[in-house]
């Protein structure tokens, strides 16, 4: 069995609530492939999370953009593993580049980070720009390749830059934990990602999906859903 074609769409900071009506609107009337052949997550602000996953068709998911390092308290603006499990929130984003590069989060602040969310049973897209700081086996982690410079640019990897680090990033998974792992384990590609080169990038053996900024705020995001068919073709 293959590893499932993952698509998430990451709204970062954007969105009113008329314009959040709209997009779940896009995504629910949406044609796309059955959730065998791909697992969609969208990620909103923190804010609009429980109207998203109320409206949302049921096999589309959601992630929190972030949570606390650890149990929640005394910690002004923060959000906790616990509170995205008690709101059934199963998925959240760690590490993205934009926390590191303005908020300064570091490797070892990510690392505990994603430890702690799994530890609560949150599946974990864990970013990573060119090297990989963080893992853990038998839990659900999805590990989203973002070259810094791909971001927010129209200046997309090519499929061929793209496979190559994949594949050294499952390397790397095979030989510091295990083979079963890094067969198991899906590595996105993030960074200007559109419907229009979605299917070249998606037809890479290592490329397992996306996680999609800007264009996952337009309805074309329903074109790199289908990209997914790309895999059973
Ligand atoms: O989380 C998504 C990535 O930062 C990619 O953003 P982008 O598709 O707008 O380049």
């Amino acid at each position: 069995m293959g590893r499932k074609f993952f698509v998430g769409g990451n709204w970062k900071c954007n969105g009113t609530t008329d314009q959040v009506e709209k997009i779940v609107k896009t995504l629910n009337e949406g044609q796309v492939p059955s959730p065998d052949v791909v697992e969609v997550v969208v990620s909103p602000p923190y804010v609009f999370l429980p109207v998203v996953k109320s409206q949302l068709r049921p096999e589309f998911q959601v992630a929190a953009q972030n949570c606390w390092v650890k149990k929640g308290g005394a910690f002004t603006g923060e959000v906790s593993a616990e509170m995205l499990v008690n709101l059934g929130v199963p998925w959240v984003i760690l590490g993205h580049s934009e926390r590191r590069a303005l908020l300064g989060e570091s490797n070892e602040f990510v690392g505990d980070k994603v430890a702690y969310a799994l530890s609560q049973g949150l599946k974990v897209i864990a970013c990573v720009g060119e090297t990989l700081e963080q893992r853990e086996a038998g839990s659900t982690v999805v590990i989203a390749y973002e070259p810094v410079w791909a971001i927010g640019t129209g200046k997309v990897a090519t499929p061929d830059q793209a496979q190559e680090v994949h594949a050294s990033l499952r390397d790397w998974l095979r030989i510091n934990v295990s083979p079963e792992v890094a067969e198991s384990t899906r590595i996105i590609y993030g960074g200007s990602v559109t419907g229009a080169n979605c299917k070249e990038l998606a037809a890479k053996h290592d490329v397992d999906g996306f996680l999609v900024g800007g264009a996952s705020l337009k309805p074309e995001f329903i074109d790199i859903i289908n990209s997914a068919t790309v895999k059973t073709a």
